[in-house]
């Protein structure tokens, strides 16, 4: 027997040991998920990740393998996570744009921590992510809507006119694109970078200066995976650092998105409108007679009612080429007095009025 067949009749006695010690592990986690689903408790329990991950490191004999120690318990755990959700009775299927390690997802996991079970339903495009929810495979959806940098996420403010949603709350969450590409690969090797237009548009300066091809990819985790699927040395993908964990990818350059502070704004969606006593935005889409001073009109409104408008962005009418489409936001609850007074008023006054949601404002720092 020669060195590669011991090593591997080790690692073969090392793995059944190891499957035992998961499927003990699986258990346990199994029933934790039942008491907590018993006692109203979410499945993420983020300060118990961190405590574990500690815990195991500290544990090491050998200190070089921290971070190989780091992602192993991370990765169990989205196992771990994933199982006490697919176990649970009444877990809450969310629909979002990409797959795990999308930063859809981690505004999915943000959102689940004040939720018990979710189930996350991963979609290829921003469509699907409607579809699935219209159709009942969701009972809510997450998709994200602005960036801080690229501004509107503009399929997506075209499928809210198109679908009857509710926005029934907001995720903030910090962007920050790596380069990565497969273990072994040297930066100065990478000629073609793939990931989504957004991504592509918020990492311009340094594509540019690197001379990089850039080609647009579905979703930045898809993109990942494909750069960890490909033969190719030459290629990478720009993506986040769970994504670069999950696919397996070396981390190249970080943080190489032009502005630092990136952000962006994701949104959940309902099919049902649910009143929140906490709600103090609005969101509506409106359309205008193409007349002089409509627009004036429709602010005066919300002036007149004391109602603070927070945000105007217009959009095409696909209807009506070279007419335009307004999405506002306003202060207030829809049960105040002078918010249902200005949307009565809004709703006689504009060609089309419709109602996007009231929920609670969210900030960058929440
Ligand atoms: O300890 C818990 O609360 C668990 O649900 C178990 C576990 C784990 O696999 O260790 C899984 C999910 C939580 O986010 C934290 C830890």
């Amino acid at each position: 027997m020669d060195k590669l067949d011991e090593y591997r009749q080790n690692i073969d006695k090392i793995d059944k040991e190891m499957v035992r010690l998961f499927e003990e592990r699986m258990k346990n986690a199994q029933n934790i998920g039942k008491y907590k689903e018993e006692h109203g408790l979410p499945v993420l329990n983020a300060g118990r990740e961190k405590a574990v991950i500690e815990k195991a490191a500290a544990n090491l004999k050998d200190k070089n393998l921290a971070p190989y120690t780091e992602d192993f318990f991370e990765n169990m755990m989205r196992i771990s996570r994933k199982y006490q959700a697919d176990n649970a009775g009444h877990a809450v299927k969310i629909a979002y744009f990409g797959i795990e390690g999308s930063f859809t997802y981690e505004a999915v996991l943000k959102y689940s921590e004040n939720l018990l079970s979710v189930k996350p339903v991963g979609c290829a495009t921003t469509e699907d992510v409607f579809r699935l929810l219209l159709n009942d495979g969701a009972d809510l959806a997450v998709i994200p809507f602005e960036n801080s940098t690229t501004g509107a996420v503009v399929d997506v403010y075209d499928l809210l006119c198109k679908y009857d949603f509710y926005i029934k709350d907001e995720i903030f969450l910090k962007v920050s694109q790596h380069l990565m590409a497969k273990k072994g690969v040297k930066k100065d090797e990478i000629k073609t970078v793939y990931s989504h237009p957004q991504a592509i548009s918020q990492c311009k300066k340094f594509i540019d200066f690197n001379g990089y091809n850039a080609i647009p990819y579905l979703n930045t985790a898809l993109s990942a995976k494909f750069v960890s699927e490909s033969e190719k040395t030459d290629i990478a993908a720009l993506a986040g650092e769970s994504a670069a964990k999950i696919y397996n990818l070396d981390i190249l350059a970080a943080n190489v998105n032009t502005d630092l502070d990136n952000y962006t704004k994701f949104i959940v969606l309902s099919k049902k409108f649910d009143k929140n006593e906490n709600a103090d935005n609005n969101s509506a889409v409106v359309s205008l007679d193409d007349k002089t001073g409509m627009l004036y009109k429709l602010i005066k409104i919300f002036k007149d009612e004391g109602i603070n408008l927070t945000k105007i962005e217009s959009r095409p009418d696909h209807k009506n080429p070279f007419e335009y489409m307004f999405f506002i936001d306003f202060d207030g609850n829809i049960d105040d007095e002078n918010v249902k007074n200005a949307v009565d008023k809004a709703k006689e006054f504009a060609k089309a009025f419709k109602y996007l949601g009231n929920y609670k404002r969210r900030s960058v720092h929440s």
